[in-house]
């Protein structure tokens, strides 16, 4: 396939977020997709999932399940799956810094990577991923797909005049997956948003040492509950029917599956597939980006997550800070994380310093790598995690490139995908989970790893303060109104006893 002879008819709608629009090439992959019967037509949700992890962790996770795709279709998912409470520990944390946000070589456009277009909404700085493609090929694509679109999308749309889109690997498919094996293919996405407590001196709002930033930005946000179990009734054919397209997967010589015991069965299989997925093993980090930081000396979970409330339920009032296995995607995640050590409020004096000093000496930005390259000689200048303030330019810019690591890593999105396979045929480059019935060959990808732009601190700065705010206005306002109108029904009913 040449970038000059691109047919709008060989790619199809995959998904897209607030900055970019995913199309995957279809060729082969239609045949593959008719024989199946693996829509998914519901939102699901898992509540189930932040028991089991949560039970193993105390990560510092809210995480929501984006999607869940079977044999190639999408169902996009919106509410939130509570992975974990937001408790740290005392414990030291590794730095962490994927090599999947260095820049890569180009990948060729070859069908048989099963290569996924990522259109940016708005024009691409520097980035070698990144092909030019025909413009009457992208307006024929927008025209195509555009029907497809999610309403709520489509207040922005694809750049159809500089002709940019990144090639990327398609990575709803395991990595060891060949496309003439045309073997079923279960691909769950998951955002592991931040749900730690910050542990910088420099919060001002007490209320930021009990709720997380993620619980307390859900009200600000006012979103509508899309899906998450307001209906007893919806909620059991939701899962259901979740059960009846995941059984090929878990239980492929079963009879038919039916009633809520079967269910509870087939999605704890998943969920025990996804945990064990998520907790697994990864080799990307390399020896040499390897560095330990002092974190949290403080509360280490969030008041207002479920994941509280669940403990709290089940008279587990303390989480155990076991902490999660070091090499796993998650621990990875949480470290990159947590280089946000100053919070925003800490960091903005910071980012001002190196804004006072770009004012004075423009030609300095590139030098100072603000827009990039991220390449190595970036990443190498973030290794220096100390908190203690020499006043230069150099530690502010260097705390200011750590949070923006950080923000990208509070942003982005983990795909597991997995393919069953047979015992004889699990070969030794490829990983395996096993399930009480079934074995899958799977693969954990980092998705959106895209360096979040350091002009968006001064946002961050603003909407913090509009978060906590809200928050304090509209949530424990009316909590603190509760209890006083508990308080005062008491008095009324108060039997005062007189000495007589
Ligand atoms: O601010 P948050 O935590 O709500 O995250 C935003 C995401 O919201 P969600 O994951 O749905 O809660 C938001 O995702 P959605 O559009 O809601 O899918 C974007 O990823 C946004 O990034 P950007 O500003 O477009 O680069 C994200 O914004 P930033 O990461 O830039 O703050
Ligand atoms: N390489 C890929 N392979 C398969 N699917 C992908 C790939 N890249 C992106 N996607 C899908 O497209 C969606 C949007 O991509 P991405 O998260 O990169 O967009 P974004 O606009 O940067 O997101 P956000 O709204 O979080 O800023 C993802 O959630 C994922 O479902």
């Amino acid at each position: 396939m040449e970038v000059g002879k691109m047919d709008e008819n060989e790619w199809k709608y995959h998904g897209e977020g607030n900055q970019s629009l995913v199309v995957s090439h279809c060729q082969h992959l239609d045949r593959h997709l008719m024989s199946k019967d693996g829509m998914l037509a519901k939102h699901f949700y898992f509540p189930l999932l932040s028991l089991e992890l949560g039970e193993c962790s105390n990560f510092g996770f809210h995480g929501f399940l984006v999607s869940v795709l079977v044999n190639l279709e999408f169902q996009k998912m919106y509410r939130i799956m509570f992975l974990g409470g937001g408790g740290l520990g005392n414990e030291t944390i590794v730095l962490f810094i994927s090599d999947e946000m260095l820049m890569k070589p180009c990948s060729p456009l070859s069908p048989q990577r099963c290569v996924v277009l990522r259109f940016l909404k708005s024009p691409p700085n520097q980035n070698k991923e990144i092909i030019q493609l025909p413009l009457d090929f992208i307006r024929q694509l927008c025209l195509k797909i555009q029907p497809e679109r999610p309403e709520c999308r489509c207040d922005k749309d694809m750049d159809t005049l500089s002709g940019y889109a990144m090639c990327l690997p398609n990575l709803t498919r395991p990595q060891s997956y060949r496309l003439a094996e045309h073997r079923p293919i279960l691909c769950i996405e998951i955002k592991p948003k931040c749900g730690f407590i910050p542990f910088s001196s420099h919060v001002s709002q007490e209320i930021k040492h009990k709720v997380c930033r993620y619980c307390m930005h859900q009200h600000l946000k006012n979103g509508e509950l899309i899906y998450g179990c307001k209906d007893d009734q919806d909620c059991v054919s939701d899962w259901n029917e979740l059960a009846r397209h995941l059984k090929p997967f878990f239980f492929p010589s079963n009879g038919l599956v039916s009633g809520p015991h079967c269910t509870r069965t087939i999605v704890k299989e998943l969920i025990q597939v996804i945990t064990m997925t998520l907790l697994s093993s990864t080799d990307t980090c390399r020896a040499g980006d390897m560095k330990t930081v002092p974190v949290s000396q403080g509360r280490s979970y969030c008041e207002a997550s479920a994941f509280n409330k669940e403990l709290v339920r089940n008279g587990k009032h303390k989480l155990e800070s076991s902490g999660l296995p070091r090499g796993c995607l998650l621990y990875k995640t949480l470290q990159a994380q947590m280089l946000d050590m100053l919070d925003i409020e800490g960091l903005y004096p910071l980012y001002s310093r190196v804004e006072q000093y770009l004012e004075e000496f423009p030609e300095e930005r590139s030098t100072l790598q603000i827009d990039g390259p991220y390449n190595e000689a970036f990443y190498e200048k973030l290794l220096d995690l100390s908190t203690e303030d020499d006043g230069t330019v150099a530690f502010a810019l260097t705390k200011v490139q750590q949070y923006r690591i950080a923000m990208t890593a509070k942003d982005c999105s983990i795909m597991i995908a997995l393919s069953p396979c047979l015992q004889d045929e699990c070969s030794e480059q490829r990983s395996v989970v096993l399930t009480s019935k079934s074995r899958f060959t799977f693969s954990v990808s980092v998705l959106d790893l895209d360096l979040k732009p350091y002009e968006s601190i001064p946002h961050q700065y603003k909407l913090d303060g509009e978060i906590v705010n809200y928050y304090l206005k509209n949530v424990q306002a009316k909590d603190d109104s509760v209890m006083s109108n508990l308080f005062k029904e008491n008095e009324d009913c108060t039997l005062v006893l007189h000495k007589v």
